[in-house]
């Protein structure tokens, strides 16, 4: 391998509610530009090599649909998935509330009690017209920390704080592998599959 580096691969999944600002997010961060137009996503996966403390992270990027709170948990997007942005707009009560219904979901369908997280709270060059700011940055603060998460505010429109986003999410990542976490249930039920082929599941 070229200078012997070795590409490490990460998959990233952004969430949140629809009309939050997750592709203009992601958009910014890869394609460089910003639309006012909004089209509702289906889902997309971009690629993007993010360099975090002079490492090379192949990152796989999942904008998804949106939710809401009767969308179900996909295992697409809990198996394989290294670490979540999860998006509410500043401007909006309600994708904020959304924030904490999917982060459950998440660590309910996953089986565990953590997950690399950064929380984002969008559209910050909103909040001095109209609609105008909905949840203070304190706001913010306390709902990443009580989820041992991340937090950041950005503008996609004025291309503020995006790159962080993407490497406060891989820094997230490289944290919780050391935090010795609990692996999720699918991985219990492997275990337990191969310790039932292996050894009998008789006794
Ligand atoms: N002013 C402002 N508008 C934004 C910003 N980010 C997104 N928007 C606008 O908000 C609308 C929705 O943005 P999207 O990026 O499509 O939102 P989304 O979360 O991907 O939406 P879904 O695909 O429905 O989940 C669009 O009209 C965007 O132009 C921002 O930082 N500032």
């Amino acid at each position: 391998m070229a200078g012997g580096n070795i590409l490490r691969r990460r998959k990233i999944v952004v969430m949140g509610s629809r009309s939050v600002g997750k592709s203009s997010l992601v958009k910014q961060f890869i394609e460089h530009h910003f639309a006012d137009q909004y089209h509702p996503t289906i889902e997309t996966e971009f690629q993007k090599v993010v360099n975090y403390r002079g490492v090379d992270f192949e990152c796989e990027i999942v904008d998804t649909a949106g939710q809401d709170e009767y969308s179900l948990m996909s295992s697409k997007y809990v198996i394989g998935v290294h670490g979540y942005i999860l998006v509410y707009s500043v401007t909006s009560r309600n994708s904020f509330n959304m924030v904490q219904n999917v982060y459950n979901k998440i660590l309910d369908f996953g089986g565990t009690e953590a997950v690399p997280c950064v929380i984002v709270g969008s559209k910050t060059d909103l909040e001095s017209s109209s609609p105008n700011r909905q949840i203070e940055q304190s706001e913010g603060e306390k709902l990443a920390q009580q989820n041992h998460a991340a937090w950041v505010e950005t503008s996609a429109k004025d291309n503020v704080n995006i790159a962080q986003v993407f490497e406060l999410c891989i820094a997230e990542i490289e944290k919780g592998s050391d935090r010795n976490l609990k692996p999720p249930a699918s991985e219990y039920r492997t275990y337990a599959f191969i310790i039932h082929v292996f050894y009998g599941g008789d006794n």
